[in-house]
């Protein structure tokens, strides 16, 4: 099984958790992407559920095959936001940020009772941080901002290069506006502490730790897909 059917496997577990007028988050990424075909499918058969988009990028696959939308005012309250993850250990703590979208991927799970995350084997780690921790900024002040980033790094026994997102020839920009930081880190033994102390810093809009948000994971492997739920 290559990296997709893997992807496609995981993202047909979760469709089996959404019913009926279901009002749904749907993330980004490549694995959220798999998903969003396999529900226009459903919804092409006469499934009734209404969207809210993690991004732009989400928004514009789910209008293309027919998906119905709404905005997060529109919807403010969800019962299910099914997303994608880099990283997820065993307490279902995660890694999320890899498209840049973590900042309305965690607005959204956060407004719905349940989130569940699909990934393929390879995103699951014993200890976050492999993956560059991406840290959405206001691009005002960014030095300033970076510098209190890497100072709460040393705090807590961190290290590492905290590199400004590129896209193309420029700066990436998220759908907010805001600029990424990818923070290599590497092994991040107190992702809670880490998570806590970033959102103090001012100029930090958000991180991409997402802790005590996921309740499901469905992982899927050569041999089919697993469920995960957190352990303490
Ligand atoms: O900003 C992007 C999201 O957090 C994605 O859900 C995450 O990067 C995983 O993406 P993929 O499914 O493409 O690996």
């Amino acid at each position: 099984m290559d990296a997709r059917e893997m992807k496609i496997k995981a993202a047909e577990a979760a469709l089996a958790h959404v019913e009926d007028g279901m009002r749904l988050g749907i993330g980004t990424g490549s694995t959220a992407e798999e998903f969003v075909r396999l529900l226009a499918e459903k919804v092409a058969g006469g499934l009734r559920v209404e969207g809210v988009p993690t991004s732009e990028r989400t928004a514009r696959l789910c209008l293309e095959l027919g998906v119905p939308l709404k905005s997060l005012d529109e919807l403010p309250e969800l019962d299910l936001t099914i997303d994608g993850a880099d990283e997820v250990d065993s307490r279902l703590r995660l890694i999320k940020g890899g498209g840049g979208a973590l900042l309305r991927e965690k607005i959204v799970a956060c407004a719905s009772k349940r989130m569940i995350v699909i990934a393929d084997e390879t995103k699951v780690v014993e200890t976050l941080g492999a993956f560059k921790l991406p840290i959405e900024v206001n691009p005002f002040g960014l030095v300033a901002t970076r510098i209190a980033i890497e100072k709460l790094a040393t705090r807590l026994g961190l290290s590492g290069a905290i590199d400004l997102r590129a896209s193309g020839d420029g700066t990436f920009t998220t759908d907010g506006g805001h600029y990424i930081l990818d923070a290599s880190f590497g092994r991040i033994p107190d992702a809670d502490a880490l998570a806590r102390n970033l959102n103090d810093i001012p100029g930090v809009v958000e991180h991409g730790l997402f802790i005590n948000i996921a309740s499901l994971a469905v992982i899927a492997g050569p041999a089919g897909a697993r469920t995960l739920t957190a352990k303490e």
